[in-house]
């Protein structure tokens, strides 16, 4: 309810975004080492929903295998949920994975809030096929292989990178350079939330 959600308006939204293997989880990790804020990604609240076998999450394991977005009210449901549990505790949350199309955006910012900055994760899409395939040497995902890469990078490029065009008209958009060493991503990183006030 409202209550709820009067919690989170002064808490910062940042919401990151690059293609499939670019380093978004990654960067989130050393983000919330460094400044404590909440990592929410939507991939690992999918995954969750799907290792808990619900019928629920049986239907989004075939989405998710074939590459494609799951249903835009069942991904910003499950955020909104994460969002509200920390809300007490949290200085920020990081919002990995979302908005995936521009209509992700919209609607998350009619139900929740606004976002002060967008980290955009650049990486050039033979290096980001590259890390994947190496993932998925151990990750046990299920859209790590070539097929579904191959869909997912397509989509990125279709439905997500619109989002970044969409948030860089507003003046919140900060790029880091993903092709670089992972610390030295981070020192981008960390200028670009070091610059929110
Ligand atoms: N800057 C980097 N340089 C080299 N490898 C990276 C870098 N960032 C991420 N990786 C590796 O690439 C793979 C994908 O990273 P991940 O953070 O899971 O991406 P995403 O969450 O965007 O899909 C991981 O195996 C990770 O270790
Ligand atoms: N915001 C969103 N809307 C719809 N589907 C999403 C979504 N976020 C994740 N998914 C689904 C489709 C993705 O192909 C899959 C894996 O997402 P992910 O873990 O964020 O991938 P990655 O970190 O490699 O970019 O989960
Ligand atoms: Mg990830």
């Amino acid at each position: 309810g409202h209550a709820d959600l009067d919690k989170i308006k002064d808490a910062k939204i940042i919401f990151v975004v690059g293609g499939p293997g670019s380093g978004k989880g990654t960067q989130c990790e050393r983000i919330v080492a460094k400044y404590g804020y909440t990592h929410l990604s939507s991939g690992d609240l999918l995954r969750a929903e799907v290792a808990s076998g619900s019928d629920r999450g049986k239907q989004l394991q075939a989405i998710m295998q074939k590459g494609e977005l799951v249903p835009l009210d069942t991904v910003l449901d499950m955020i909104k949920d994460a969002m509200i549990a920390k809300a007490d505790v949290s200085k920020g949350f990081l919002i990995d994975g979302y908005p995936r199309e521009v209509k992700q955006g919209e609607e998350f910012e009619k139900k929740i809030g606004k976002p002060c900055l967008l980290l955009y994760v650049d990486a050039k899409s033979e290096t980001m096929v590259k890390r994947l395939l190496k993932r998925g040497e151990t990750s046990g995902r299920s859209d790590d292989n070539e097929e579904t890469i191959k869909k997912r990078l397509d989509l990125y490029y279709k439905a997500t990178e619109p989002v970044i065009a969409f948030y860089e008209s507003r003046g919140i958009v900060k790029k880091v350079d993903s092709e670089l060493p992972v610390d030295e991503v981070f020192v981008q990183v960390s200028q670009a939330i070091d610059s929110l006030k």
